[in-house]
């Protein structure tokens, strides 16, 4: 079991170039935040909330201001492939076909070619796409590539998956068959997920916990356990789960959280 853990952290971005000497604008105050290899812990908040920051944070891409980011209780120092990202624009590489996108952390690893190719092609099974190996990235769906960018991220065999708004480019049906598969994969995965999104009903649905995020400063200001996943996991339909009088009243009461911001904290 794994634990990527957030101790008081807090970030603030230098000023802007240009804004006459815009003071540094503080982002995150005071994160205190624990995910375990068992859990998916979903982030929402509204926009510029500092939902991205958090998870570049996570990433390594960003330090903290104050406050310490650790995996097992090891800080982490920038990007590792045991923290692996998956973005909302797919980022993969137009000009390889899906096999030699997924395969291209195990080239970066000297991995020999046959070997690469097999484990992509293993990969490309695991997430449903067996015969789409050969398929540049332009020749397929925006599911299939999310697809693609999660088989790649599972390649390194991540003890963490950091999903920014993974499904979110996708139609809404598209989007709902991802989420049930998004859960299956981290459940076959083992590692454990930080989703960032803006959908209510995606982090419940997703979410083994559900954290809110308040803007200006970014502060994490109520949590709530879902455990709908499960029931997902155990094969009800998503559209059922939905439905469910609980649901609707658990998003209910998600949408009076992100609500109550006040207007002196969206204008800050
Ligand atoms: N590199 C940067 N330099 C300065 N300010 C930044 C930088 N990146 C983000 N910000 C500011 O930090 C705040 C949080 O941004 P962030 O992208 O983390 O929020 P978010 O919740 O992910 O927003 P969205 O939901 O719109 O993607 C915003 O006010 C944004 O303008």
């Amino acid at each position: 079991m794994s634990i990527l853990t957030f101790r008081n952290v807090s970030l603030r971005y230098p000023p802007r170039a240009g804004r006459g000497g815009a003071a540094e604008k503080l982002v995150l105050d005071g994160i205190n935040l624990q995910v375990a290899s068992d859990e998916l812990v979903a982030i929402i908040g509204r926009s510029g909330s500092g939902k991205t920051s958090l998870l570049n944070l996570a990433a390594g891409f960003l330090e903290p201001t104050s406050g310490s980011i650790t995996v097992d209780g090891v800080p982490i120092k920038g990007p590792n492939a045991d923290r692996a990202v998956v973005f909302q624009d797919d980022a993969l590489y137009p000009w390889l076909d899906a096999r030699d996108n997924i395969a291209l952390p195990f080239k970066l690893k000297g991995v020999p070619l046959a070997e690469r190719r097999e484990k992509a092609q293993q990969l490309l099974e695991r997430v449903g796409l067996a015969d789409a190996g050969d398929r540049r990235i332009w020749e397929l769906s925006g599911g299939m590539r999310q697809r693609v960018g999660i088989a790649r991220a599972l390649a390194a065999e991540p003890r963490f998956l950091l999903l920014d708004e993974p499904l979110g480019a996708l139609d809404a049906l598209t989007r709902t068959r991802m989420q049930a598969f998004l859960l299956r994969i981290k459940a076959e995965s083992g590692a454990g997920a930080l989703l960032i999104t803006h959908s209510i009903e995606e982090a419940l649905l997703l979410g083994t916990r559900v954290v809110v995020l308040s803007p200006n400063p970014g502060r994490l200001t109520a949590e709530i356990e879902a455990g709908f996943n499960a029931e997902v996991l155990n094969g009800t339909p998503v559209a059922t789960v939905k439905a469910s009088p609980l649901f609707k009243r658990m998003h209910a009461g998600l949408n009076g959280l992100i609500q109550s911001t006040t207007d002196e904290e969206l204008a800050a």
